[in-house]
């Protein structure tokens, strides 16, 4: 890279525009969709959608709710005239969907284009020719004049072919290509000029399209530009204003947000943002950030999945796992402090309020995409995405003080393994330390308890056991079942905590426990269990709980303090 780079690179001029408006306005409806997928997409791409691929994104974008679809540059190839003579032969093309076809302002690819449309219901043809200083100096070695011009002449020819097809309703879109990099006045002059010749009315408007062909600027400039162009050009009233945004800075979506905030009717773009170089803007980016402002776009992505699976495979192409609200790893977190505020934010999120899960800008929901995979566990996470997971997954509510217990257990094989740790993975650590004990000392074979209705130490148990693999019988007596289950041990253990919720309903359903307890001068441990009987399931989780406490170095048995 150069030191100086402004000795290669020059800022971009600000439009001197006086009390521009957009800064201050809001988007409250959605714009004019084009997709330009089957064009702009398609001519970017290595191997470009045979005929069956672009019937099927054809198919795709009408389903989603575009109502106007750039199906291809039919004098370019063979393959795109043959498609636009499909969807019009085979009568292809919704009442609602107008088809666009684009030509250069040149005499024998404007008629082939045209020759595309016959017998269409309704056709836009969209012609364009480079405006740009650069354009007209090396490209095309003429003056303002003569490219005013080429797009004059390319309209007349335009207007009559078309006049020939009366039985098609023609509609004509003027590109004035690298507009965002061409001085406005020359921009509105060459605009004015098609205007002219066609003759657009309120009732019948012609597209006027301003692309930023190379986006070079930041989002404000394009949109004092757009705005320039609303208050300068002749007959506003008779024009829809589109704009053509690609992203080379990276900016496409805010430009197209901040275009339409300028007074833009229109924008065109690609599924998830294909075309050419760094690609055109994406329009389902900007369709769900007006969602996520509570304005319908009018698009439905109800299923993202499938259309994104239809654009892979059609551009073979593959979206990015970061690409918002459709990449994999868009309703993902991995960090701790986010697991934590979202587990949090999913409890209490009512059905039919605003939505107000923290980290979250949509509900996945809303996509057809499933909460699942809202949280993933690595060594960066914390308790709540475990502990998320086991609640979603294993129906596992785990208490505060043993989702902090437990997740140490996670963080350190998360850390081992430098993995990421999968739900069945945690629910098998679970397993392990709480309900399997490999080395347990205690196992629970059965008991029997009466109840005494007379006196204090009303339950009586007598409890079979498995101790370090011999059988064993203790009697006991308590104020309740646990108090007589732990006396019946006979070891030192003072229970802290207990909590216990069924799992699933009916006759399926079974009871988990949770025991906190310290045995002797041992440490404050959990233990957990899961049985169909209530009790047996509290008195399993006590032994969790001991033999946990064993396995970390307290004293087996230890008499109970007199
Ligand atoms: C910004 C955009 O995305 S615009 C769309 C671009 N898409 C495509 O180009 C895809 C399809 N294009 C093609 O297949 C071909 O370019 C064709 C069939 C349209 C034309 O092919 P060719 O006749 O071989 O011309 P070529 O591709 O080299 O284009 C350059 C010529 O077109 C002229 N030209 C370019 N744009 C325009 C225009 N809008 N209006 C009139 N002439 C133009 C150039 O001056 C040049 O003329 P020259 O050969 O006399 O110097
Ligand atoms: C034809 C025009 C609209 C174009 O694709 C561009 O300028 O990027």
């Amino acid at each position: 890279m150069l030191i100086n780079p402004a000795a290669k690179y020059r800022p971009f001029p600000a439009v001197p525009l006086a009390e521009r408006q957009w800064p201050s306005r809001t988007i409250t409806h959605p714009p004019i969709w084009m997709s330009t997928d089957l064009r702009d997409g398609n001519q970017a791409l290595i191997e470009p959608m045979s005929l069956d691929k672009k019937l099927r994104f054809f198919e795709k974008l009408v389903q989603v709710g575009i109502k106007e679809i750039e199906v291809g540059f039919p004098s370019a190839s063979q393959t795109d005239f043959d498609f636009v003579r499909m969807l019009v032969e085979e009568k292809r093309i919704p009442d609602d969907v107008t088809i666009i076809v684009l030509t250069q302002a040149r005499d024998e690819l404007i008629r082939r284009t045209v020759d595309s449309c016959i017998g269409a219901r309704r056709a836009i043809v969209h012609v364009y020719n480079s405006v740009a200083p650069v354009f007209r100096r090396v490209v095309f070695g003429m003056d303002e004049d003569q490219i005013v011009q080429i797009a004059v002449k390319g309209t007349q020819l335009i207007k009559e072919l078309v006049a020939q097809h009366p039985d098609t309703e023609w509609g004509l879109e003027y590109s004035p290509e690298s507009f965002s990099t061409t001085e406005l006045e020359f921009s509105k002059r060459i605009v004015d000029a098609v205007g002219a010749v066609w003759q657009p009315t309120p009732a019948n408007k012609m597209i006027v399209n301003l692309p930023s062909t190379v986006e070079a600027a930041t989002p404000n400039v394009y949109a004092d530009q757009i705005e320039w162009m609303c208050r300068n050009l002749n007959d506003r009233d008779s024009l829809v204003i589109s704009v053509h945004p690609h992203n080379d800075r990276g900016t496409a979506v805010a430009a197209a947000e901040l275009a339409v905030m300028a007074g833009a009717d229109r924008v065109e773009g690609c599924l998830f943002g294909n075309g050419e170089r760094t690609g055109n803007v994406d329009l389902v980016t900007l369709a769900l950030n007006l969602y996520t402002q509570g304005v319908h776009p009018g698009l439905d992505f109800s299923d993202i999945d499938s259309i994104r699976q239809l654009v892979e495979e059609c551009n073979q192409i593959p979206v990015h796992p970061r690409h918002p609200y459709v990449g994999d790893l868009v309703f993902t977190a991995f960090s701790g402090s986010h697991q934590d505020a979202i587990k949090k934010g999913f409890a209490k999120q009512q059905a039919d309020a605003l939505w107000e899960v923290p980290y979250l800008p949509i509900d996945p929901a809303d996509l057809g995409r499933s909460y699942d995979a809202v949280i993933r566990v690595n060594s960066q996470s914390g308790k709540g995405g475990m502990a998320y997971l086991l609640e979603q997954e294993y129906g596992l509510e785990l208490p505060r003080r043993l989702q902090i217990e437990f997740s140490r257990v996670v963080q350190r094989h998360a850390d081992a393994s430098g993995r990421e740790v999968a739900a069945a993975d945690i629910h098998a650590l679970f397993a392990k330390e709480y309900f399997e004990q490999d080395d347990a000392a205690y196992r629970y074979t059965a008991h029997r308890m009466t109840e005494d209705s007379e006196g204090e130490q009303r339950v009586q148990i007598e409890v079979s056991l498995q101790e370090r693999h011999v059988p064993k019988t203790h009697q006991g007596h308590g104020n309740g079942p646990i108090d007589a289950f732990v006396n019946a041990l006979g070891l030192d253990i003072r229970l802290m905590d207990y909590h216990e919720h069924a799992i699933g309903s009916g006759a399926d359903a079974r009871a988990a426990c949770y025991v906190e307890l310290r045995l002797g001068n041992g440490p404050t441990l959990f233990g957990a269990a899961i049985d169909s009987n209530i009790l047996t399931a509290s008195f399993k989780a006590v032994l969790s709980a001991v033999n946990r406490q064993l396995a970390q170095g307290a004293q087996a048995p230890v008499a109970r303090a007199a």
